[in-house]
């Protein structure tokens, strides 16, 4: 019988707080397809003035926004956007800006801290000379943090030498920035300066910021204006959406104020899993909330075992490959189940070795 849950899967499993569901049930509303639901306004207008740009739309997921954002800088048939190999829109978006929107992806290798080499990048823009048989670049896509590579932060100055890069080209850049605010935080410079450089920017406030549902997209007004049109293009025009906002809106005032809490219980639990005998974790690489560690070759456990003994105690991780896992802390994550999932983890590794001697 599992009587405590540590949900470490994800940034995305959070509940909402009772201030939340209070917001919720309190929301004004009104319809946002034939006018503006207040709330859903309010919200979209915080965030762009925090993240420095015009204006903001609220969209029902990450996914979407990265989406609705491509489409927007690349509206031509026969347009190339250049993003990391390893990024969240090439990799975890089911193609979506190729099946949904006909632009064609232009993957350059993302490094171990989640850049692409500058000089790569500019090498994969596409020579117009060339535009009888190459696809036209129009854009270029950072993810700030980095998630496949552990949350690793890209530095002001890297994303103003890419914008620096876009701009010399007569390129576009957009910021997946679904953990921009983990970005931040973890480097200490703000928001709005971090994406300074960029076009546009989708900033998920269902993820460290814990809010149930949503994401806001920002940038320029035309740009919003196009994006708007697109997500209802999508399906994503919302009637009453103000009840959602009202509990995001929450989220992004009381939990930024968290992530720093989460990233030094990340560090806290990199180091403690680095102590186990059959575990490797590149501690270093913990900047942020995520941890990504592998079973040391020949330590005699699988990560089958691994989860079955996690799951038996409550603890959820999630699986990234046959010896790989990911750990994600977010604000409901407490000190003490910290200490519980080591030593939960450290059980699975006893366990073994006992079975092993025997
Ligand atoms: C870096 C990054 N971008 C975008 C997304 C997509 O967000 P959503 O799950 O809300 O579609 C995620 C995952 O949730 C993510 O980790
Ligand atoms: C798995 C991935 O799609 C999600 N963004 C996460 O980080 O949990």
């Amino acid at each position: 019988m599992v009587t405590r849950t540590v949900d470490l899967r994800s940034d995305t499993v959070t509940k909402p707080t009772e201030a939340m569901r209070a917001a919720m049930a309190t929301a004004e509303v009104d319809d946002d397809v034939l006018g503006a639901d207040p709330t859903a306004f309010q919200l979209e207008s915080e965030v762009a003035k925090i993240m420095g740009k015009e204006a903001g739309l609220f969209v029902p997921s990450g996914t979407m926004g990265n989406l609705i954002s491509v489409l927007v800088h690349c509206d031509i048939r026969g347009s190339e956007v250049i993003l990391g190999d390893n990024s969240h829109i090439h990799i975890y978006e089911n193609g979506g800006i190729s099946t949904i929107g006909g632009v064609h992806p232009r993957p350059v290798k993302n490094n171990k801290d989640g850049t692409m080499d500058i000089d790569l990048i500019e090498a994969a823009i596409r020579d117009p000379r060339g535009e009888l048989v190459y696809p036209t670049t129009r854009l270029i896509c950072l993810e700030n943090s980095h998630a496949n590579t552990g949350g690793r932060c890209l530095s002001v100055e890297y994303t103003d030498k890419v914008g620096e890069l876009a701009k010399k080209h007569g390129l576009k850049l957009h910021i997946d920035g679904a953990r921009i605010f983990n970005a931040s935080v973890a480097l200490g410079v703000p928001v709005h300066r971090l994406v300074q450089a960029a076009d546009s920017v989708s900033v998920c406030l269902s993820k460290g910021l814990g809010a149930p549902v949503g994401s806001v997209i920002v940038g320029s007004k035309s740009f919003i204006t196009k994006a708007r049109r697109l997500r209802k293009t999508l399906g994503g025009g919302m009637r009453q959406l103000g009840f959602i906002c009202a509990a995001a809106f929450v989220a992004l005032k009381e939990n930024v104020g968290k992530l720093e809490g989460d990233h030094k219980k990340a560090k806290v639990l990199a180091e403690g899993l680095n102590q186990i005998k059959g575990l490797r974790v590149d501690v270093a690489a913990v900047e942020t909330n995520i941890i990504y560690f592998d079973i040391v070759e020949g330590s005699k456990i699988t990560a089958e075992k691994i989860y079955k003994h996690l799951e038996e105690h409550g603890v959820l991780v999630m699986p990234e490959g046959p010896s790989r896992m990911r750990i994600v802390l977010h604000h409901q994550i407490s000190a003490s189940d910290v200490q519980y999932t080591l030593s939960c983890f450290q059980q699975a590794f006893t366990g073994v070795q006992e079975e092993n001697s025997n």
